[in-house]
């Protein structure tokens, strides 16, 4: 599991970071990536040789303090050489294999498709270059990332090398670029760390899904309740239900079952450990994959009780009402009643709207206090006040306790994932 490399270097008076400053960085290439690594190496107080098949047209394009010289000359005058080229010309690099012995390349590239070659670029590159150390990092960072610095944007740098050493020298150097390096252990990690700027959304997909799936259903039920059955029995026109009215009585039932479905995998989880004695056997995967989406389904959950409260509060807006009301107002007159207030109806309608209002305020705490950097600012106590104690009853929390922060325990919560993930993810 990776294991965060900040914490031993945080401390700016470190003398290894002092000692990175001021160091020569040798990049190779001239593109997007190499441009916008140069100009925050420079920033960052490093000195940086470019090396370049044509030094000359890209000098300009590089800050003023960055050197832009021939591969070849670049490659002498540093130890840890950044290489800003694409797989396909990796081998064209070869010509420098003697000057490039010893020393650390890291690799920075992408690739197009996910497992497109068998081996990662890395491990490419390190079969190519066998007397250097290749280490993975920077491919998660975009080049306009680097270029408008980690302010906003992704921080984390994930690397991977098999040499501790070398690993270290490229975190320095990531931290005082003002990255947050994340080591993801030996060369091997490669493949996964290519791989991550490929994949499109993996914790939402079987979340949408299933939210797409239950839209489906009870559309279908509330279509069938409210538009056909009316149409095929009593001959009533009731088509123009079919944007409004039915979408939003069906959303309010996917929130609630996508609710349900948040807490009762905690509740599978804990009954599997009560039946089994134990919370240190692993949970089959389907109940594993179940519990590590449950944010992701209480998002889409409170998602589909908030376009429900957009949809409800629309509802007088639309020109049907408006006919239905003249239609009920010029019935009423031919009926002689000069008064249609019916108590019983308002107050069912004040406290429904109420209850709707309140809900819909706790659901927008649970979805709030589930995005990270919130969750990060509660201590363990409130974060489990507001996702547990505004849902359950205070006995869950005496049980909580006594059982420790176990499994059992997590199950209980909206985010927390059974395994850790990198923030990332
Ligand atoms: N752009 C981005 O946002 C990101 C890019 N990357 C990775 O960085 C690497 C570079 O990307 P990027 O800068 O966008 O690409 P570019 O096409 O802009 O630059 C590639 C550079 O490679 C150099 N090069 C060296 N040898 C060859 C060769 N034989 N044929 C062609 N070019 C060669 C060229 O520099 P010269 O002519 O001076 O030798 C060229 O400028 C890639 O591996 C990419 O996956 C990773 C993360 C983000
Ligand atoms: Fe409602």
């Amino acid at each position: 599991l990776p294991e965060s490399m900040v914490d031993s270097h945080t401390d700016p008076s470190n003398p290894d970071l002092a000692a990175t400053v001021g160091r020569t960085i040798g990049i190779l290439g001239s593109g997007d990536f190499a441009r916008s690594l140069a100009t925050r190496l420079v920033y960052s107080g490093f000195q940086v040789v470019v090396g370049s098949r044509n030094p000359k047209r890209c000098a300009g394009l590089f800050p003023s303090a960055a050197e832009v010289t021939a591969q070849v000359d670049a490659v002498k005058k540093t130890n840890v050489i950044f290489v800003a080229v694409f797989r396909e010309h990796y081998s064209t690099l070869c010509d420098l294999t003697d000057e490039l012995a010893g020393k650390i390349l890291v690799d920075v590239s992408n690739n197009t498709e996910i497992n497109h070659h068998k081996e990662s670029n890395a491990e490419y590159l390190a079969s190519l270059f066998p007397a250097c150390t290749v280490v993975k990092g920077f491919n998660v960072i975009s080049a306009w990332t680097l270029q408008s610095g980690p302010r906003d944007g992704n921080k984390q740098v994930l690397i991977c090398c098999d040499n501790q050493e070398a690993k270290r020298t490229v975190a320095e150097i990531a931290q005082v670029m003002g990255f947050t390096p994340l080591d993801m252990g030996s060369l091997s990690s490669a493949c996964e760390i290519e791989n991550i700027p490929l994949r499109l959304l993996p914790a939402w997909k079987i979340p949408v899904f299933l939210a797409l799936g239950l839209f489906l259903c009870f559309y279908t039920y509330n279509f069938i309740r409210q538009v056909l059955h009316p149409y095929i029995w009593e001959q009533k026109n009731k088509f123009y239900k079919i944007p409004v009215e039915v979408v939003n009585s069906t959303l309010p039932c996917v929130a609630y079952v996508m609710l349900s479905l948040v807490y009762l995998p905690g509740v599978l989880a804990a009954s599997f450990q009560l039946r089994y004695g134990t919370k240190y056997r692993r949970f089959p995967d389907w109940l594993d994959q179940w519990l590590q989406h449950r944010k992701q389904i209480g998002l889409l959950s409170f998602f589909c009780a908030a376009l429900h409260a957009v949809y409800s509060l629309c509802l007088p807006m639309r020109r049907s009402h408006r006919y239905q009301l003249i239609n009920a107002a010029v019935k009423q007159v031919m009926e002689k009643k000069t008064d249609a207030w019916i108590e019983e109806e308002v107050w069912r309608m004040e406290i429904y709207v109420s209850f709707g209002i309140m809900a819909l305020g706790l659901l927008s705490l649970l979805a709030i206090t589930s995005l990270p950097s919130i969750a990060n600012s509660l201590n363990w106590r409130e974060f489990s006040f507001i996702q547990v104690k505004s849902i359950f009853a205070y006995s869950r929390a005496t049980h909580h306790r006594q059982r420790g922060f176990g499994p059992a325990a997590l199950a209980y919560q909206w985010v927390a994932p059974a395994t850790p993930v990198p923030r990332w993810a």
